[in-house]
């Protein structure tokens, strides 16, 4: 089956990078993530849409196994990249987190210099030979997150000086310098002005060519901007997954039709 036409059903895509079956997520006694099924594609951007409190950020959280750090989530279901199941006893969520990078709603640097906070996954994760090799994987990362310009003669300087925006970059230079496959996005301008946020849903475009995104956003707009496939979820479901395109202009679910038209959240 192709993927613009689904209502809570399997959902997948040529070249599938991520794929879930049958995730569900608890917080104690509430079912946050109801039997989503879905499958990512390589290279593309995708944005996880919906009412406050539907699930997008409980089920973004399950891809790189961030729920483990919350004591009462409990994750059922198999979710799998590029074929290898993630919740394996034998993964280590901290190299599973290097592969699968996060940046968050608030950018939240390091209280280190610039440098350090883009060196600290290289360095845990012994990604550099020597100090000329981190100083590359440094500049490149800076530059990918188009930072570099701004940030190269002030390295040493304290991250928590920059602007919002400018953390916000940095955090994702931060998330890219471990040269992750994965990068998952909660929400990352929602603290950001509209030049702040241009810049960053720029570097999203640009960010594609080398790894699937994934986006939590509130912004309608945003999501048309700068996804190609969307997933609108409601009330756990995974209720629309298709073509951002199609899901904006012509959705299946009256579900969807109502949000994406202002009368539901
Ligand atoms: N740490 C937590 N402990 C308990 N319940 C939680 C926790 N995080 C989320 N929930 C609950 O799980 C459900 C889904 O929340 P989630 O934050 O994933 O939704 P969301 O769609 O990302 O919301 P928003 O758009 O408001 O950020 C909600 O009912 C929420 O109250």
């Amino acid at each position: 089956m192709k993927d613009t036409n689904m209502t809570e059903n399997a959902v997948t895509t040529d070249t599938p990078k991520i794929t879930a079956r049958g995730v569900q997520v608890y917080y104690g006694d509430t079912h946050a993530i109801k039997d989503v099924d879905v499958e990512i594609a390589a290279n593309t951007v995708t944005a996880f849409i919906g009412p406050s409190g539907c699930g997008k950020s409980t089920f973004l959280r399950c891809i790189n196994r961030m729920n483990d750090t919350i004591p009462i989530a409990r994750v059922e279901g198999d979710i799998r990249i590029d074929g290898e199941d993630i919740y394996d006893k034998r993964v280590d969520p901290v190299q599973l987190r290097a592969k699968v990078g996060m940046v968050f709603q608030k950018p939240n640097p390091f209280p280190k210099s610039i440098y350090d906070n883009v060196a600290y996954g290289p360095r845990i994760h012994g990604l550099s030979k020597n100090k000329a090799d981190l100083d590359e994987i440094v500049e490149n990362a800076l530059r990918r997150a188009a930072l570099w310009d701004e940030a190269k003669d002030r390295l040493q300087q304290p991250g928590t000086g920059l602007s919002g925006g400018q953390q916000q970059r940095l955090c994702i230079a931060r998330a890219v310098a471990t040269a992750p496959e994965i990068l998952l996005m909660d929400e990352p301008c929602s603290a950001l002005d509209p030049i702040a946020t241009a810049q960053v849903e720029e570097l999203i475009d640009e960010l594609r060519q080398n790894y699937s995104v994934v986006i939590v956003t509130h912004s309608m707009q945003q999501a048309a901007r700068v996804s190609q496939k969307t997933a609108f979820f409601h009330l756990g479901h995974l209720v629309e997954y298709g073509e951002t395109g199609k899901i904006f202009t012509s959705p299946e679910d009256p579900r969807t039709e109502s949000y994406i038209s202002g009368r539901i959240g």
